[in-house]
């Protein structure tokens, strides 16, 4: 199964140095440290230039016995200059590291206050998987680039420049010699970066698809083992790392090769320059700094290429994130309480909605459905599976904007409500509840951030969960969700009504459990229900008729279109209906 965008995306060149520089924007604040780490990396390069003049002119100074004071000065220089490297290099290391985490913190902040922010239908087109390594991959990638690459980039610039310089000075006739290999070299490491860069990408790639398998099996162990997939799973992929791998070996090859080149060109190079240093009679002092310079400037420009690899990584990495960073977000606001103007009164009016999901532009989901629901009125919504129930739950809560049509709050368009505000006043208690790893009050409390807890315990009361709460041995603190206790169907859903209770929201959406209770569990959670409905507008999905009879309103819901609605009592009475016959087919099983 995979996914066209997620690949779509990832074979995105979009190779621009320009996101590089969209990333200089998150360096900005710390900018001063910054410049400094730079500041000291400049002087630490070009003082290392020094070093090998300063060697040459040592030994040069103790061969030929000239006064051992100037020689005792040179060594001593020498040593000078190694020391503030030293000390340099420590405070650069320092002040990349810190500005490269306090960059890659507000990075990752920003990337996943967007991905929450993002609308629905996004989350429909990428998978978890794909996104969450948008942050645990391509920001890490990015680490490299701010604590090494960039240095190493500034310092081998350095090298390569400053050190022709000298080379030039040292002997204009053996830098000639020189230059003619060196170009060639250039060229070529920069051909082959390319080449290898471009396994890099494809391994990476393939690192995600075989996460996203980790990931969404575990997730599903549940069906994993029950649908006896282990081995298809395992095969899968067992498919995805050896192609993984594959690719990464023939990158290797190609590596390899790169390596192979280098010594050839690179050292072949030096041989020759001696090879004619020594013949034409260079002084050995000078041949000596003459060669450090050299091995200098093939070394920087063999780190050029790897500089050149990372960049091209990171330029990946960057795009993706930019990418992502570039997809709207629904307009969420950080408010403290609920503008008078914008609370709701818990009128509901569906207006000739059409709609279809982004994703199946063909399937018409719901087409010209119109119903009303008066403040405080519990109404129903029933039908037969993939009738379009949920999906107008999600376009109430405007997860979904209606293709054609409008959702009205107490007759105002919900599009002119602000959104989180709209939201804040609305609960859904879900057929599948959602426990995040944490204890039972938080979980509770989830429903209104900051309440205390003799509130959280009495929507659990409310809730009908205190009672098995209590039960636990650590009561309220008890673990639940992924790595803590197990909570069944109906305990989960008193949970999640008990943070219905705290949200005291305007209009409180039901989704009716399909998974039959047993007759304690239902009568707790029915009556659970039954309280948090008091005063409130409710709008039911209903699956078991027998919940419904005391609804104000039921709609019958076929194909996308209202076919029927009324009361239990006037629903019941129509001949043929479809409602009637749902009704006798339920209680007749
Ligand atoms: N996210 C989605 N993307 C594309 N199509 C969807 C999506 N969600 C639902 N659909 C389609 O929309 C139609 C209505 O689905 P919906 O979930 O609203 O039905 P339902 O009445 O709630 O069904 P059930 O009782 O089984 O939950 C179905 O054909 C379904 O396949």
């Amino acid at each position: 199964m995979q996914n066209s965008t997620f690949v779509k995306d990832k074979e995105r060149k979009g190779n621009s140095l320009k996101s590089l520089f969209r990333l200089l924007h998150y360096v900005k604040p710390y900018r001063l440290e910054f410049g400094m780490g730079l500041f000291l990396l400049l002087i630490a390069s070009v003082s290392g230039l020094a070093l090998p003049k300063l060697l040459g002119q040592l030994i040069d100074g103790g061969k030929q016995g000239i006064d051992s004071g100037a020689t005792t000065y040179i060594a001593w220089l020498l040593l000078g200059i190694l020391a503030i490297q030293a000390i340099f290099s420590f405070f650069r290391v320092v002040f990349f590291v810190n500005v490269t985490e306090k960059t890659l913190a507000a990075l990752r902040q920003t990337v996943y206050s967007h991905l929450v922010k993002m609308p629905m239908h996004v989350f429909l087109h990428k998978r978890v998987g794909e996104l969450s390594s948008r942050i645990s991959a391509d920001v890490t990638l990015l680490q490299e680039i701010f604590n090494n690459t960039l240095a190493e980039l500034v310092r081998q610039l350095v090298i390569i420049v400053g050190g022709l310089v000298l080379l030039m000075i040292t002997s204009f006739q053996l830098t000639v010699f020189m230059l003619l290999l060196l170009p060639v070299m250039v060229v070529l490491a920069e051909v082959f970066g390319r080449f290898i860069n471009k396994y890099a990408m494809q391994v990476q790639d393939k690192v995600a698809v075989s996460n996203t398998i980790v990931e969404e099996t575990l997730q599903g162990i549940f069906s994993v083992k029950a649908f006896v997939s282990e081995f298809f799973e395992i095969s899968r992929y067992r498919g995805q790392t050896n192609e993984m791998a594959r690719l990464g070996m023939r990158g290797g090859k190609y590596r390899g090769l790169f390596d192979a080149f280098v010594i050839v060109g690179i050292f072949g190079t030096l041989v020759a320059v001696i090879y004619r240093g020594v013949t034409t009679g260079v002084a050995s002092g000078e041949l000596l700094s003459f060669l450090l310079y050299a091995v200098y400037i093939a070394s920087s420009i063999t780190g050029l290429a790897e500089v050149y690899t990372s960049l091209q990584k990171s330029i990946g990495a960057t795009t993706h994130l930019f990418d992502l960073l570039e997809e709207p977000v629904e307009a969420l606001t950080d408010f403290k309480t609920i503008a008078p103007e914008n609370q709701l009164h818990g009128k509901i009016n569906f207006c000739n909605i059409h709609f279809h999901y982004p994703t199946r532009e063909n399937i018409h989901v719901l087409q010209g459905v119109s119903f009303e629901a008066f403040s405080n009125q519990k109404v129903a919504i029933v039908g037969s599976s993939g009738a379009g129930k949920s999906t107008i739950v999600s376009l109430l809560l405007r997860l979904y904007d209606p293709v054609e049509g409008g959702v009205f709050f107490d007759g105002r368009d919900s599009a002119t409500i602000p959104l989180s505000e709209l939201r804040a006043q609305i609960a859904v208690v879900p057929q599948d509840v959602f426990l995040f790893g944490g204890t039972i009050a938080e979980n509770i409390g989830y429903g209104r951030r900051g309440a205390s807890e003799d509130e959280i315990i009495a929507a659990a009361e409310k809730a009908n969960a205190w009672e098995f709460i209590q039960r636990f041995p650590l009561g309220l603190e008890t673990i639940v969700g992924e790595r803590g206790i197990q909570l069944s169907g109906g305990q989960r859903q008193r949970i999640a009504i008990a943070r219905a209770v705290l949200k005291a929201p305007r209009i409180l959406i039901l989704d009716e459990a399909t998974s039959a209770l047993d007759s304690e569990s239902e009568r707790l959670v029915q009556d659970a229900l039954d309280k948090l409905m008091e005063g409130r507008t409710s709008i039911v999905i209903a699956h078991r008729l027998a919940t419904v009879r005391q609804a104000d309103k039921i709609i019958v819901l076929h194909q996308g279109q209202i076919v029927e609605e009324g009361t239990h009592r006037e629903l019941i009475g129509v001949t043929g209906g479809l409602y009637k016959n749902l009704s006798e087919m339920q209680f007749t099983n």
